[in-house]
């Protein structure tokens, strides 16, 4: 279970997180919704640990290897996509090139292109993102935003890839503005004005 114990949070006047409370089912597969600027990468921010909140705090009750892809990824903009998966990876030291490569070639995305990534277009940038917010079989993966500048077949790769991590018990939380129509969720939710409530 991950439960997001009473989160609030303030940027000077503006109170982005209002006592947002939520727990999660080990396994579940979430959707979280809301207007632009609602604080959905506040809220993942603080779920991951790279941003403090004010009050609350978020609880993981079991074993627990976070990925995430929040906002715009960043990467080693004079290298190529493979060398900075392959960084990433070796960070932790169990790098699996060919899980990374073939997953590369199901978001279309040569493992050999030899431009570097700040040659990138916004697409190709998130499908790193996405890569490696779970190569390293995380349980526990939050994705913001994970479908934006994807093509078509990508998006078809991309559910795809969710549906399979479900069935494998990880445990996933997606912020989109996109209906998400293919996947399954478990639970959906909206975060309006501070305040996070169930979908409807
Ligand atoms: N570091 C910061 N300093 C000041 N204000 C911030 C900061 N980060 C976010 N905000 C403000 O908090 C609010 C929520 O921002 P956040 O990025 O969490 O929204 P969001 O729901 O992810 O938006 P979008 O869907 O447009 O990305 C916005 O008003 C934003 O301007």
């Amino acid at each position: 279970m991950i439960v997001f114990q009473h989160i609030s949070k303030s940027f000077h006047q503006n109170l982005v997180l209002k006592d947002v409370y939520l727990s999660i089912e080990e396994g579940s597969l979430i959707r979280m919704s809301g207007p632009n600027g609602c604080g959905k990468s506040t809220l993942l921010k603080i779920a991951v640990g790279l941003m403090k909140s004010d009050a609350g705090e978020v609880v993981y009750e079991d074993k627990h290897h976070i990925g995430a892809l929040i906002e715009n990824p960043c990467f080693i903009e004079n290298e190529t996509g493979l060398y900075n998966l392959k960084f990433l990876y070796n960070l932790k030291n169990r790098y699996d090139d060919q899980k990374v490569r073939a997953l590369l070639k199901k978001f279309l995305l040569d493992p050999n292109l030899k431009i570097p990534v700040k040659k990138y277009s916004v697409g190709m940038k998130q499908k790193l993102g996405i890569i490696q917010a779970i190569m390293e079989d995380q349980n526990v993966i939050y994705l913001d935003e994970p479908t934006r500048g994807l093509d078509e077949e990508s998006v078809k790769f991309f559910y795809q890839l969710i549906d399979d991590l479900h069935r494998q018990g990880k445990t996933i939380i997606i912020c989109s503005h996109e209906e998400l129509n293919e996947l399954h969720f478990d639970k959906e939710f909206v975060l309006k004005d501070g305040i996070l409530n169930k979908k409807i």
